[in-house]
């Protein structure tokens, strides 16, 4: 099994006491600024708060670093790394020959454990007190306005009080559906996917987004014989179709097993460790060793004192673009990151993280607030230009809408497609090169909304798109911006020369 302790409360956090693995300064009773949770949003929250000028407290109930630095981002792509680098070496005849046999599985899973600092919080520790924050350990609940209760397992409950602003940023756990059996089969959550020192010799994926597609394609790698099941008919379904279809190819040419219109309605596992069935409605059982559920997130407001403020515990936090939770009077409870359910993503939180940082110094210091679109201090990109790169063998890296969501919102648009196998960079990126290329143009002001790459090493591609998507850039003048040759962003102008001879 993992070396995680277990989370007898469900929460998504370990139980360990957390307060022995670190230390902190003695903390004051006011703060300018009350920080809840220390994932790299909360930590972004007290940076730019700091950087602001204003004191502030970070309230952390586990590893300062949250699930992205242990158990999500820096470990899923470590693990994804070496499989990625090893595919891309035996697509190239040359390299091919110089490389031979499986993955290292052991020097793996030992790379991965460093980038997840072996589960030790020190740097980040570190990184807290070093931009000149206090860090309080133990769960944060709130006690009506501007007041955060502390609760350390151990030792006095701390009372606080924030001057200016109290941030939420408490992250998300895993969403387990209400299957019977399935509590007590413990399955794999996220945690245990990117945490797990042992290898599974049969592992089943239920879910068909990020976390699963990524987590087989690892762990097939690895050595496990990895088969999908998936409720609905693709992949990656909030994506361009094209990209669920071509990363399912690549799944399967690796070996991993996909089951579509599949769902599991039983679980059963007779005893820790035991033979795991899955019994799939209407379609028989199947048996694996481990069971990973990767069915999506809930947001951790279920104990956070919510119901103190007027609000209702348990749900996505809503917000404003500055990152004010709405309902609540007096400008001062604000919510970033994957609470809030605007995208679950880690840029995308450090990016409310640092809007709502520069609205909070501004109204301390009692300055206007730019929330104009695209002002300082309103999150526009999180409508409107999202970037998300979901890593395997092909990746998939989009930004904006996709052609049927902006279609949804009314937009008058036309896609134009291109195949990314067929630009001199990606042949000679690759042998056996498969990819494809979406632009959603707005017919209207004429600007990209979305585009959608898929194909090995496309992720580098993506920021170009993204400064297209947020500056709005004229399609007339990106026609000027001129890709290199040969390199896979030449891509641009094969898709912006189908555009200009079908307008
Ligand atoms: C397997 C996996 C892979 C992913 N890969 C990527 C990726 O490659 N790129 C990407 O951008 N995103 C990725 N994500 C999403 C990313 O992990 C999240 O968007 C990101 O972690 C959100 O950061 P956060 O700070 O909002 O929340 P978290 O990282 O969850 O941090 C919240 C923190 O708050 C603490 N906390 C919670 N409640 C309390 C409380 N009451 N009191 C005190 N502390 C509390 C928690 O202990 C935790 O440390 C991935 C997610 C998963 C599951
Ligand atoms: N590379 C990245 O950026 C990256 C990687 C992993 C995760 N993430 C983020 O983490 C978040 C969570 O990822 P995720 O894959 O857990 O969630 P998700 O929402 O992307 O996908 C959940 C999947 O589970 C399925 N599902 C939901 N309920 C189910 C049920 N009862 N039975 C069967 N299937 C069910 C859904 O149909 C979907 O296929 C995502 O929003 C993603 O943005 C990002």
């Amino acid at each position: 099994m993992t070396d995680r302790t277990p989370d007898a409360d469900g929460d998504g956090g370990t139980d360990e006491a957390p307060w022995r693995r670190g230390v902190h300064r003695p903390a004051a009773a006011e703060y300018d600024v009350i920080v809840v949770g220390a994932g790299p949003v909360g930590e972004n929250a007290a940076g730019s708060a700091r950087a602001a000028g204003l004191s502030v407290a970070v309230v952390e109930g586990d590893l300062v670093g949250g699930s992205c630095s242990y158990w999500a981002c820096m470990p899923s792509k470590a693990l994804l790394r070496p499989v990625l680098a090893l595919a891309a070496a035996e697509d190239v005849a040359g390299a091919r020959e110089a490389v031979s046999g499986p993955l290292a599985a052991e020097a793996v899973l030992e790379r991965r454990d460093a980038f997840a600092s072996h589960w030790q919080d020190g740097p980040q520790v570190d990184w807290v007190l070093g931009v000149g924050a206090d860090l309080i350990r133990g769960h944060g609940r709130l006690d009506g306005p501007r007041r955060v209760v502390v609760h350390p397992p151990e030792g006095p409950v701390r009372e606080l009080t924030a001057r200016r602003a109290v941030v939420v940023a408490v992250g998300s756990a895993p969403r387990l559906p209400d299957v019977p059996g399935l509590a007590t089969a413990r399955p794999w959550t996220n945690r245990e996917a990117t945490a797990s020192k042992e290898i599974p010799e049969r592992l089943a994926v239920v879910g068909g987004g990020a976390v699963a597609v990524e987590m087989a394609r690892a762990w097939q790698a690895l050595g496990s014989a990895v088969t999908m099941f998936v409720r609905g008919e693709r992949l990656l379904g909030s994506m361009e179709p094209f990209a669920g279809e071509l990363v399912a190819e690549g799944l399967a040419a690796a070996g991993v097993e996909i089951r579509t219109g599949v769902q599991v309605s039983e679980v059963r596992r007779p005893s820790p460790g035991a033979t795991v069935t899955l019994v799939l409605a209407g379609l028989g059982e199947s048996e694996a060793d481990e069971v990973l559920f990767a069915t999506g997130r809930r947001p951790r407001t279920g104990d956070l004192g919510l119901e103190t403020v007027g609000l209702e515990p348990g749900g996505w936090l809503e917000t404003d673009g500055s990152g004010l939770v709405t309902g609540v009077d007096g400008d001062w409870l604000y919510a970033v990151g994957d609470t809030t359910g605007r995208a679950l993503l880690t840029h995308q939180g450090k990016y409310q993280a640092r809007i709502a940082g520069a609205a909070i110094a501004a109204r301390a210091r009692h300055e206007p607030l730019d929330t104009a679109p695209w002002g300082a201090h309103t999150a526009t990109a999180d409508a409107a230009a999202v970037p998300q790169v979901v890593f395997g063998e092909p990746e998939v890296a989009s930004v904006g809408l996709t052609l049927a969501e902006a279609e949804r919102r009314g937009h008058r648009v036309r896609a134009v497609d291109h195949d990314l196998g067929a630009v001199a960079g990606a042949a000679l990126h690759a042998d056996h090169f498969r990819g494809h290329a979406r632009i959603v143009a707005d017919l209207d002001r004429k600007v990209l909304l979305g585009a959608t790459f898929v194909g090995p090493d496309v992720a580098e591609l993506l920021h170009a798109a993204t400064v297209a998507v947020a500056g709005e850039v004229p399609l007339d003048r990106l026609w000027h911006a001129v890709p290199v040759f040969p390199a896979m962003s030449e891509v641009w102008l094969r898709l912006l020369e189908e555009y200009r001879r079908g307008r």
